[in-house]
């Protein structure tokens, strides 16, 4: 058990510190300069029912939005740029699986905040879990995607702003606030999924 114990402590530090063994030596680290050009990680979260899944499924190309199942782990996909590789992990937004929201921000590059902008009423609870990561994690840049923009009962840009109190965030912090709204073809208007993208190159 110990040794169980002591080879996953080990496999997880190599991983972590991004070194291989090798059994004539000292640990050999990689290149991280190289490493970090071409693997981003973006963390995607946001209440259940945000539109997390389906966002991921507009930039994969996958089409449709609907038939988005809730997401009750994880849900990870890859985009190969020019630039980099992003990969994205969604972590299901209900309540059991927010509390294991910060433990993987250590890990990433930026963080995507989906936020459903016609629920109203859940706008409050959308604010603190967002809050929460901001004060996890001081540095990451983050982008606050106002989803479900369509809606007719959404709240505008300058609402949504208010009502998660982006203004209370410190002027040094890398953070931007997107209308989007994916239309059920997996294309969205206000913000272009290609836009958001490009964002998110700049960022990492
Ligand atoms: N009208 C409208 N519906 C949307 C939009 N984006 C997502 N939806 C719908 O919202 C529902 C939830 O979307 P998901 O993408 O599964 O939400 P999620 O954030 O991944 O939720 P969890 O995985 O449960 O945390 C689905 O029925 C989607 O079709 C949008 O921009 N407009
Ligand atoms: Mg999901």
């Amino acid at each position: 058990m110990a040794a169980v114990g002591t080879a996953l402590f080990i496999a997880l530090n190599l991983f972590d510190k991004r070194r291989v063994w090798t059994p004539e030596s000292d640990y050999y680290t990689f290149r991280e300069e190289e490493e970090e050009h071409s693997e981003k990680q973006v963390l995607v979260l946001g209440l259940d029912g945000a539109g997390k899944s389906s966002v991921l499924q507009g930039l994969s190309g996958a089409g449709s939005r609907t038939g988005c199942r809730p997401t009750r782990g994880f849900n990870f996909i890859s985009l190969h740029t020019p630039a980099c590789q992003l990969d994205f992990l969604e972590i299901g937004g209900g309540e059991d699986l927010r509390m294991c929201w910060v433990d993987y921000l250590r890990r990433t590059h930026i963080l995507v905040y989906v936020v459903d902008s016609s629920d109203r009423g859940r706008l409050p609870q959308a604010k603190d879990e967002l809050h929460r990561l901001l004060k996890a994690d001081t540095d990451i840049p983050v982008v606050v995607l106002g989803n479900k923009q369509d809606k007719p009962d959404a709240v505008s840009v300058p609402e949504l702003r208010e009502a998660l109190s982006l203004s209370s965030v410190a002027d040094q912090r890398k953070l931007f606030l997107l209308a989007a709204q994916l239309e059920s073809d997996g294309l969205s208007r206000t913000c272009s999924l290609q836009m958001f993208q490009d964002l998110l190159l700049t960022l990492v």
